[in-house]
């Protein structure tokens, strides 16, 4: 069966209720009224900490409905017709602001230089889906093929989900989907969604209209270009003097130098040639812990280098032992399985795999929603898979179907392992570790890796570890990276979209700056808004597709676009050079996601800095907490922060992180120094 999307330019239109409706007249100015109207309505499409992770969960109905019969493997989308489509998608992923709202048809039925926000810019064509003043007003409706129904479901979405369709329910405001003259759906003119696809608007028996659904296909991860990662800033230096907290049973003496770790020569050989002479301190003690077999809880700041801290003791031990792949054209055993949280982190990991594993025979694969099953099944079928990275949703996609299965994992690693444990992931973590073909735990060895490990997330991770297991501590568990300057803002809701803007030009420059809201809808307000106002933004949020996602992370990494507006999705992991400034406009509701997105910066001993708009009405909440953090890194801790904590509680002590076994020995700091090691 196809997959298929419909959208709302389509016949199936429907009307939507409150959230998309325009109570705004053609009158009413971009101003804090507006904003005060978008953020109350907005209240009702709040994002809470579990659902910006929505794709994941509903990865494995996106590209549920069989395997079509494309052998497509390029970067492109399965039923594009015309390449000249994709190229226009990849060259536009932002909320542009043109000079004006161009009416001359460029031929393709589309309006190019768009006044104010250009939500559909992401789109393969130019049919009509560049939005100017006035136009689009349209909700989306992405029709989504329920598995389980065998039907398609409704789902209301942002411009961002429809594919050269001008149908979104997400970007209000001035200069998008509403306003004057009005123009409904300009871009359904040739089929809607990405362009001149003539599959566009095919007819089923019934005579229904359904579109066949794309089926996007990643650039492939092997990319020369990504071989660099953040180059070590001034204070990589600083990181010896962290203390590190050991606790388990005789931990394996860590190591001072890749050459002295044991590593293989090939590993050795692609270290040096991504740039790393000197392993960080998670990587000190993951090494050889990991390297010995054992079973793995770690804990460093942000920017630390902690997925190379796993990944190449894995490969070490792959290549040590040699294992011959196992597949077929039907299923393939992977021996290691990293899951993490996020397509895009996913994706980042593999390609750290890829970088270290050059010259070996290790293969290694990807699962992820928002693409193509079918590419994805024949990538691991084709040539079989040692390290398989993956979403959880997608993973179990492939596992019900029998494609993967764990008979062979020997290493199992949690990357991000708090938000796997946590109430969103947790159940789909607990159907891989309990399928029916997973090594059972005595016979893998379980790696979990973050910046932030709450004592109860620490409980619940040791039903997946032998119980000898190792806990290393770099710094304080949950704790922020000191090389972020963290600056508190108080300032009110109505109030904040001016704060962004006076925040934005008081930078020198705002290159590489990550903006982090709390809802998708908001993320396309506040990006389409910068835009406006002549900054350059991009925005990745769970509503966008995922060509979208990744070519607005493209733009921002190649400073075509100088600003990213972000959901949480973009909170973790995410290792992106040259970002210079987080801004939260809106605080997260939990301190480990502060930690998490103001850790896009300041990576690697590099300087960065954090600006938080505090709204004492909804972040108060978050002060005693957010006191805790700023005293930990050595922030200065503004007087209105604590006034507002006193209304809540006094701030937790700083020294409350630590591993949750209370009878296991501690040692500190067991680093040796050169000197020792020389001799
Ligand atoms: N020893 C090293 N020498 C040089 N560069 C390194 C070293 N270790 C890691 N890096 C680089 O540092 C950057 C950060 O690494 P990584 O993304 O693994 O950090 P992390 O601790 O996992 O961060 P987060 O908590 O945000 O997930 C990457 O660009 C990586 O290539």
């Amino acid at each position: 069966m196809e997959e298929t999307v419909v959208n709302s330019s389509d016949t199936n239109e429907i009307s939507q209720p409150s959230v998309g409706e325009w109570k705004n007249n053609e009158n009413t100015s971009y101003n804090d009224n507006y904003e005060q109207n978008i953020v109350e309505t907005l209240n009702d499409t709040k994002l809470n900490d579990n659902s910006v992770f929505e794709n994941a969960d509903l990865e494995a109905q996106e590209n549920n409905c069989g395997f079509s019969n494309n052998e497509n493997t390029q970067n492109t989308w399965v039923f594009q017709t015309e390449q000249k489509n994709h190229h226009d998608y990849k060259n536009n992923s932002g909320y542009q602001k043109g000079p004006g709202f161009n009416k001359s048809n460029n031929g393709d039925n589309s309006y190019e230089k768009s006044y104010g926000y250009d939500s559909t810019s992401n789109n393969f064509s130019n049919n009509g889906h560049v939005r100017g003043r006035g136009r689009g007003r349209g909700r989306g409706i992405i029709k989504r093929f329920d598995e389980k129904n065998e039907s398609f479901r409704d789902e209301y979405g942002s411009s961002g989900n429809n594919y050269g369709s001008n149908t979104a329910s997400g970007h209000r405001g001035r200069g998008f989907n509403r306003g004057r003259g009005g123009r409904r759906d300009q871009s359904s003119g040739s089929g809607g969604w990405y362009g001149n696809s003539e599959d566009g608007h095919k007819k089923n028996e019934n005579d229904k209209p359904t579109i066949p659904k794309v089926a996007y296909i990643p650039p492939d991860i092997e990319n020369e270009d990504s071989i660099a990662g953040i180059e070590a800033g001034l204070n990589f230096d600083k990181y010896k003097t962290i203390e590190v907290k050991v606790s388990g049973t005789n931990p394996p003496k860590s190591i001072t130098s890749f050459h002295s770790s044991g590593l293989f020569t090939i590993l050795l050989d692609n270290l040096s040639n991504c740039n790393f002479s000197t392993p960080t301190p998670v990587q000190n003690y993951a090494i050889p812990i990991i390297i010995n077999g054992r079973d793995f809880m770690a804990s460093a700041q942000t920017g630390s280098g902690k997925t190379a801290a796993y990944v190449l003791p894995i490969l070490h031990n792959l290549l040590k032992q040699p294992t011959e792949l196992i597949y077929d054209e039907y299923h393939c055993e992977p021996h290691v399985v990293i899951i993490a949280p996020t397509r895009e982190l996913v994706s980042q990991i593999c390609e750290c795999v890829w970088k270290f594993s050059k010259g070996t025979d290790i293969r290694n694969g990807l699962l992820y929603g928002g693409t193509s099953t079918y590419h994805q099944k024949s990538k691991i079928l084709q040539r079989g898979v040692h390290i398989l990275t993956a979403t959880p949703g997608r993973l179990n996609d492939f596992v019900e179907k029998g494609i993967v299965t764990f008979k062979s994992v020997k290493h199992f690693v949690l990357d991000e392992a708090d938000r796997m444990l946590d109430m969103g992931f947790k159940p789909d973590i607990e159907q891989i570790l309990t399928n029916s073909t997973m090594t059972p735990i005595e016979s893998r060895q379980t790696v979990m890796f973050s910046a932030t490990f709450a004592s109860e997330i620490q409980h619940m991770a040791t039903a997946y570890l032998k119980p000898d297991y190792i806990f290393v501590a770099v710094g304080e568990v949950g704790g922020a990276c000191k090389d972020v300057c963290q600056t508190v803002i108080e300032v009110t809701k109505f109030k904040k979209k001016s704060a962004l803007l006076d925040v934005l030009k008081e930078m020198e420059n705002c290159q590489g700056t990550i903006v982090f809201v709390e809802r998708k809808k908001v993320a396309d307000y506040i990006a389409a808004y910068l835009s406006e106002v002549d900054f350059p933004t991009t925005s990745i949020h769970g509503d966008r597709e995922q060509p979208e996602r990744e070519q607005a992370l493209r733009d921002f990494k190649t400073n075509k676009m100088k600003i990213l507006v972000a959901t949480a999705v973009a909170a973790r992991g995410l290792d992106i050079k040259g970002v210079n400034y987080v801004v939260n406009f809106d605080l997260p509701k939990t301190i480990d996601e502060y930690v998490h997105r103001i850790g896009r910066t300041g990576r690697l001993g590099n300087a960065g800095k954090a600006i938080s708009l505090f709204d004492p009405e909804s972040d108060g909440p978050l002060a005693p907490e957010l006191i805790r953090i700023l005293k930990q890194a050595d922030q200065e801790v503004p007087s209105f922060l604590n006034d507002s904590s006193e209304r809540i509680l006094a701030s937790p002590a700083i020294d409350d992180f630590n591993d949750i076994r209370t009878n296991v020995d501690v040692t500190s700091n067991l680093v040796a120094t050169e000197e020792e090691e020389e001799w």
